[in-house]
């Protein structure tokens, strides 16, 4: 997967060793996110160390990599990578006992993320970074409760982890600049593509994108004006696939024609008072969770989450070849 270089950070407080030295990865929280990084560090090369509170995680984090095996295998494993490397640990402290990089992935709650954090600012080695995955809390307002809130960074994924490659990375007033740097560094060298943020916004760059589109697009199913099944062809059908090539600001540069952006903005920039967007977030109520929850099962149209799952990871493989983020071949590989 390609990465945005970044130069090497100097070395800190917070590199118990250098980003490129890093061999042990521990994943705290194993569900659909902890369990995609875990598989994407094993693919990576990394002995990985995981816990989760669950009392089926370990089954379901097994599962979860044996399936994402076939996709890692296409992208190429690195040298020495196995499944084998993977320990689930019964305890969080000897998950981070000797983990060179932290990866939490527990549930989305606030106060969870605020204790646990603590927990593992106690448990892990001094020097260690600790990224979450949270999907929108600002690490100001999780890292309140560490001894050490220095070494704490948001490593934002997207999911599934071992084959999209962004990470947002960023810091919270309390973060030391050295610690996201270095995290910054991890990322890439393990194969991700990073944006480092140097200040906390809001749902970082992507979710607050993403989360826009999801709004108007419960407000057209709760309102009758689309249905899942539209919504999610006008994007599959429609700007998704210029998306994966180019972002929406040179996708819209590219609709000024000769003129570019800013022929596009003297065209378009009034309708931006159009009513086109609400600002403010639908009720979730039970008709509209009901309608979005049955209209997603239709669109299954009998395919389980399984089948889903690789069916996705198949298409994002064939669109990282398609637009040169992965050899095209073997040939080309070599090449
Ligand atoms: N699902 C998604 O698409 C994405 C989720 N995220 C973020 O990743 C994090 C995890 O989300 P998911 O994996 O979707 O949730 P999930 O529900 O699939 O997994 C959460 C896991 O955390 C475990 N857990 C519960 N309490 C815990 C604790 N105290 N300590 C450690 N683990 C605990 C649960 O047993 C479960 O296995 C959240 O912060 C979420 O916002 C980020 C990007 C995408
Ligand atoms: C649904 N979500 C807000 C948890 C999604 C993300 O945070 C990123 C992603 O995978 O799209």
């Amino acid at each position: 997967m390609t990465a945005i270089p970044s130069p090497a950070p100097p070395p800190g407080p917070f590199s118990s060793c250098a980003p490129e030295d890093v061999r042990r990865v521990a994943c705290v929280g194993a569900g659909v996110i902890g369990g995609g990084w875990a598989a994407h560090f094993l693919a990576r090369g990394y002995d990985v160390t995981a816990w989760d509170p669950s009392p089926d995680a370990a089954v379901r984090l097994h599962r979860l990599i044996a399936a994402a095996w076939p996709a890692l295998e296409q992208l190429g494993l690195a040298d020495g990578a196995s499944q084998d490397r993977l320990t689930v640990t019964a305890t969080l402290e000897e998950a981070v006992a000797e983990a060179q990089f932290v990866q939490e992935s527990a549930p989305e709650k606030l106060g969870l993320k605020r204790d646990l954090l603590a927990r593992l600012d106690a448990a892990a080695p001094a020097g260690t970074v600790i990224a979450s995955s949270t999907s929108g809390y600002p690490m100001t307002d999780m890292q309140t409760q560490a001894a050490d809130p220095g070494r704490l960074v948001v490593g934002h994924p997207f999911n599934p982890p071992y084959l999209i490659p962004l990470v947002e990375v960023v810091g919270g007033e309390r973060t030391d600049p050295a610690a996201v740097e270095w995290a910054s560094r991890f990322y890439e060298v393990a194969g991700k593509s990073v944006i480092t943020m140097d200040r906390e916004v809001p749902g970082f760059i992507a979710n607050r994108l993403q989360e826009a589109l999801w709004r108007e697009a419960l407000h057209m199913v709760a309102n009758g004006e689309a249905t899942v099944a539209e919504i999610d062809a006008s994007i599959t059908e429609g700007p998704g696939l210029r998306w994966a090539v180019m972002g929406p600001m040179l996708t819209f540069a590219l609709a000024g024609g000769e003129g570019g952006m800013a022929h596009m903005l003297d065209h378009f920039g009034p309708s931006l008072k159009s009513p086109w967007t609400r600002l403010e977030a639908p009720e979730l109520d039970r008709a509209l969770y009901e309608a979005v929850v049955a209209g997603c099962d239709e669109a299954a149209n009998g395919r389980s989450i399984a089948d889903l799952v690789a069916e996705r990871d198949r298409g994002v493989i064939d669109i990282l070849r398609a637009t040169g983020r992965l050899p095209r071949s073997a040939e080309e590989a070599t090449r």
